[in-house]
């Protein structure tokens, strides 16, 4: 990736070099008496205190000064004859104790903003603004540092990613305990068969389930594995992309459950989704995104009954537990954004004034932003 920004602070030297993916093993599990035989399908529930991770004595709870702050964030992608602006100058911050959702449709930036943050995006990127994580090892400047202080610093150590499609994540010709050891191991843990398992029961999966390859995994199963593989360096910050894809509905609301016990033991969460529902079940705030832009941003509760924003506003009426009705055409060619306000096309309330674009002033983007006793 080339960027356009500053490249981090001095950085004190970390641990080993990682690939993606955990630090030392914190936490010993609570144990989890429930989980002491084989489960079978990995998705039947193991419920508990466990299955939201826990956390050690001066881990994450115990630093209480750490916080993610993105400002301006901007990231685009050059191909050949077109500039794909896919986030433009997002601001937002996240901190410990406290479930931030990222919510809009496909496409509309989320997972690039998530992999810009981790230094995950793809050469033909350009990325400018800022994204400052603040934790015990002082403060680093994420956008443009370098790829060794990223990975020993950053992944797997303050922020963990649980990754949009855990199953497909995962390597499919090793199994699930090869990885999570792996990945122990390059971050120093030496018992890390004795962590492995810890990690598992504290999911809910009996530590023979991480013998399965990713093809032997229910659905729930391999989202607990990506859970074990995201808690094993004891982040601070948990990065969940669309952490219930291809779930059905009760293993989405223990998936929910299972982050909001993470924000409860003193973790910051950032949800990237678009299901409002689940959103809804975790989030203290809430952060629309529409075409790059953050278009509404503000306490999730706030947000989702009484959206200021027409884009908001829609999006809480296509749910299929309110209204369900769609909102009307496409979103815009991200190669092709208009001047003024995105969502203007699809806009009931758009006019002249809205060929120029709307600041994010007040939590709402929007020329004619919606009254408390319209929404
Ligand atoms: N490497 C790339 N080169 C060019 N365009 C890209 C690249 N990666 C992503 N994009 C584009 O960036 C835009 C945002 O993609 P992104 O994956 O962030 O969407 P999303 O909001 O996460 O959607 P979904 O909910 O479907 O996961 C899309 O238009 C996508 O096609
Ligand atoms: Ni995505």
């Amino acid at each position: 990736m080339s960027t356009s920004v500053s490249s981090g602070e001095d950085l004190p030297p970390g641990g080993p070099l990682t690939a993606w993916s955990p630090g030392a093993a914190g936490p010993s599990p609570g144990g989890d008496p429930s989980a002491d035989g084989p489960v079978p399908d990995g998705d039947s529930p193991v419920d508990g205190p466990a299955a939201a991770g826990g956390s050690p004595a001066g881990g994450p709870a115990a630093a209480g000064g750490n916080r993610l702050r993105v400002e301006g964030l901007t990231v685009s992608f050059r191909l050949p004859g077109a500039t794909v602006r896919a986030v433009t100058d997002v601001s937002f911050e996240v901190r410990p104790g406290r479930c931030l959702a990222l919510v809009g449709e496909s496409g509309c930036g989320k997972s690039v903003l998530a992999h810009a943050l981790l230094g995950l995006l793809p050469g033909n990127a350009e990325v400018a603004g800022r994204a400052r994580l603040e934790h015990a090892d002082g403060p680093l400047e994420l956008l443009g540092a370098p790829e060794a202080v990223l990975a020993r610093r950053v992944r797997g150590r303050a922020v963990g990613l649980i990754p949009q499609s855990p199953a497909t994540h995962l390597t499919p010709v090793r199994t699930a305990r090869a990885q999570l050891e792996e990945a122990l191991r390059e971050l120093g843990h030496a018992r890390s068969r004795e962590r492995a398992d810890e990690l598992a029961l504290r999911q809910g999966l009996h530590p023979a389930d991480l013998d399965r390859y990713p093809h032997e995994l229910s659905g729930g199963m391999a989202q607990r594995v990506a859970n074990a593989m995201a808690l094993a360096g004891d982040p601070w910050l948990i990065l969940a992309d669309e952490p219930t894809g291809g779930l059905d509905r009760p293993l989405v609301d223990r998936a929910m459950a299972a982050l909001r016990g993470l924000c409860d033991e003193g973790r910051a969460v950032l949800l990237i989704t678009h299901d409002l529902r689940a959103a809804e079940r975790v989030a203290d705030d809430l952060a629309v995104m529409y075409a790059g832009r953050l278009v509404e941003t503000g306490p999730a509760g706030r947000v989702l009954d009484r959206p200021r924003h027409p884009y908001a506003a829609g999006l809480v009426n296509a749910r299929p537990d309110r209204a369900f009705v769609p909102i009307p055409g496409m979103p815009p060619e991200l190669t092709r954004l208009p001047d003024g306000c995105a969502f203007a096309p699809r806009c009931p309330s758009a006019d002249g004034a809205c060929t120029a674009p709307p600041p994010l002033a007040d939590g709402v983007a929007c020329h004619h932003p919606l009254e408390d006793d319209r929404a």
